[in-house]
């Protein structure tokens, strides 16, 4: 079947307009949150920090190194199940050293960007949380 008349969900070729390319991204991101339960629990935690953060009413540069935060690990767990999909589709179910040191190496990534937000969660919030414990013992 030429490439153009394919039912969308069969589709190989390039997009065709703009908002196809972003209704296929949106079935990505969509893809992520329902596959992966790592990537559930990093949204339950961004909505965690974000809502302390309004609670405790962040300056605009700690809101913005929260997002940064935030960001950088929903990007890395993208980045990982890209490389999962990717070994599984190459390896199948088969055990392959390489895929084991690809998906490792995502995980990693992960873990380095979760330290990253660990980080600035404790710079932004320990201080705050310290003062309104003090507060509420005087
Ligand atoms: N085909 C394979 N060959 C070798 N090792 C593999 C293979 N598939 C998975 N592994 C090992 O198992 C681990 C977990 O596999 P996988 O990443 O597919 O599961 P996951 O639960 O989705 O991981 P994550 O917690 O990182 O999201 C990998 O990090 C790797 O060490």
């Amino acid at each position: 079947m030429a490439s153009k008349n394919r039912p969308d969900r069969l589709q190989v070729g390039k997009n065709h307009s703009f908002w196809q390319s972003w209704l296929h991204a949106w079935t990505g991101l969509k893809t992520v949150v329902i596959e992966e339960r790592n990537m559930r629990t990093h949204l339950v935690l961004g909505a965690v920090a974000l809502f302390a953060g309004w609670w405790v009413h962040l300056s605009v540069n700690e809101w913005l190194w929260l997002a940064l935060a935030i960001f950088l690990v929903i990007l890395c767990e993208i980045n990982n199940t890209i490389a999962e999909n990717l070994s599984d589709m190459i390896t199948g179910p088969n055990f392959s050293p390489l895929a084991k040191k690809i998906k490792d190496i995502a995980a990693g990534a992960v873990v380095f960007a979760a330290a990253f937000a660990v980080l600035v969660g404790l710079v932004l919030f320990a201080p705050k949380v310290w003062n309104l414990i003090v507060s509420w013992l005087n």
